[in-house]
C-alpha cells in the first residue's frame, strides 16, 4: 500500500435497511438503503424532522433492533470486522457494549432508581465480561471518572441524587465503561439546558480524545448542537440519507434543498428560538408506508421539476467523502441555494 493512501474508515455501512412491520403486515421502511462512513476519532451527526427515522437508524447501527422492528438487509463494517446484516442474522453477543455500544433516548431517565450507580458499573461489567471482582469493576468505574474529571461520589450515588446533567454524564460513561469503538448516542441532549448540554458534548470530545471510544455517531433533532459537537453531519429525509458533508461546509453552502430548508428554519442567531425544533418546512414529511415516487422530497421541494417525481436522484459524490442525491444540484454544481429558496 501506498503512504498515500487514506486510511480505511472505523465505521463503513453500506445498503442499511431496516422495517417496521405493522399489525397490518405491511411494513414501514424507517431505514433505507442507507450507506455511511466514519472514521477514527470524529463525530457523525445524523439530523433530520422529527419522523425520518434517525432513532431507527440508531438502533440498526447499534445492532439494538429488536420487534416490531427488523433489519432487512446492509452491511455494517466496524474496525475491520464485518457483519452481514441480511436475512435477519444476529449479530455476535460480544459485539454489543465493546464493538458498539448504545447511548438511548431517555436514558438517564431508565437508571434504576434504587440501584447505585457504582452496583450499575458492576453490572455493566459482568454482563460483557462475565465473572469480574465487584472490586475490579468499580475501580474501572473510579478510574474512569478520576480521567474524565467527575466526582467520585456518584458511585454511591443513587440516580435520583444526582442532577439531570450530571445523570447523563454518569450514563454516557457507564455506556462506554468497556472501550467501544463506536458509541451511538440518541438524543442525548435533548432534556439538558444549554450549559449542561455542552457539559455532555465536552465528555464526549474527551471520551474521543483519550481513546476511551473509537468513533460517535450523534442523532439529534438540534442542529446547533451539531454545529458545535460534529465533525460531519448527514441529514435524513424520510427513511435515506439526503446530504452528508463536513459540517462547516454542509452548513454554510448546503448542497441539498432540504438540508437549505432545515437550516433555514433551525439556525437562526437569536438565542431565545436557538433550540426551537425543526417545524419551519412546508408541508409534512411523508408516510413511510407509502413513500413517494423519485425523490422523496419532490412533493414539498420549490425546485422540483418533473423528473424529480420520476425518477431516483443521483449519489452526486461519494459516500466516503460526503454527497448529496438531487437532480437540480446535478444540474447547478455551483449555485447557492441560499438565493433559491
Ligand atoms: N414501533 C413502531 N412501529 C411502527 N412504526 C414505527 C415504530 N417506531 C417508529 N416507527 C415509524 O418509523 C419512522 C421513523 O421513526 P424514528 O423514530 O426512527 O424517527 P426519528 O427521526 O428518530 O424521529 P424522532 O426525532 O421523533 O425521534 C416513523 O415514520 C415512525 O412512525
Amino acid at each position: 500500500m501506498s503512504d498515500t493512501a487514506p486510511a480505511a474508515p472505523l465505521v463503513r455501512a453500506r445498503g442499511l435497511r431496516a422495517a417496521y412491520r405493522s399489525q397490518r403486515g405491511s411494513d414501514v421502511v424507517a431505514v433505507d438503503d442507507v450507506s455511511l462512513e466514519l472514521s477514527g476519532g470524529q463525530v457523525l451527526g445524523i439530523a433530520g424532522e422529527s419522523g425520518s427515522g434517525k432513532s431507527t437508524l440508531a438502533a440498526v447501527l447499534s445492532l439494538t433492533a429488536r420487534p416490531p422492528l427488523s433489519v432487512l438487509g446492509g452491511e455494517l463494517t466496524i474496525d475491520g470486522e464485518q457483519l452481514d446484516l441480511s436475512g435477519g442474522r444476529r449479530p455476535p453477543r460480544t459485539w454489543r457494549g465493546s464493538v458498539v455500544s448504545l447511548l438511548p433516548q431517555g436514558a438517564m431517565n431508565s437508571l434504576s432508581a434504587t440501584t447505585r450507580v457504582g452496583d450499575l458499573a458492576v453490572d455493566v461489567v459482568r454482563a460483557h465480561r462475565g465473572r469480574v471482582r465487584r472490586a475490579d469493576a468499580l475501580d474501572l468505574l473510579t478510574d474512569r471518572l478520576d480521567a474524565l474529571d467527575l466526582p467520585r461520589r456518584v458511585v454511591d450515588s443513587y440516580p435520583h441524587q444526582l442532577s439531570g446533567g450530571m445523570r447523563q454524564r454518569v450514563v454516557t460513561v457507564l455506556s462506554t465503561l468497556l472501550d467501544p469503538k463506536l458509541l451511538i448516542a440518541d438524543e442525548p441532549t435533548s432534556a439538558l439546558d444549554v450549559s449542561t448540554q455542552r457539559a455532555l458534548t465536552e465528555l464526549l470530545r474527551e471520551l474521543l480524545h483519550r481513546g476511551l471510544v473509537g468513533g460517535i455517531v450523534f442523532v439529534t433533532h438540534d442542529l446547533p448542537v451539531l454545529r458545535a459537537v460534529a465533525d460531519r453531519i448527514a441529514i435524513m429525509y424520510a427513511g435515506q440519507l439526503v446530504e452528508v458533508g463536513d459540517t462547516a461546509g454542509l452548513i454554510d453552502d448546503p448542497r441539498h434543498p432540504y438540508t437549505a430548508a432545515l437550516l433555514a428554519s433551525v439556525l437562526v442567531p437569536e438565542p431565545q428560538i436557538r433550540t426551537r425544533r425543526v417545524g419551519g418546512i412546508a408541508g409534512a414529511p411523508p408516510d413511510l408506508a407509502a413513500p413517494p415516487t423519485g425523490c422523496r422530497f419532490h412533493p414539498r421541494c420549490s425546485l422540483a421539476t418533473d423528473v424529480c417525481a420520476e425518477q431516483s436522484p443521483p449519489l452526486l459524490g461519494t459516500i466516503g467523502a460526503g454527497y448529496s442525491t438531487c437532480w437540480w444540484r446535478a444540474e447547478h454544481p455551483d449555485e447557492p441555494l441560499e438565493a433559491r429558496l
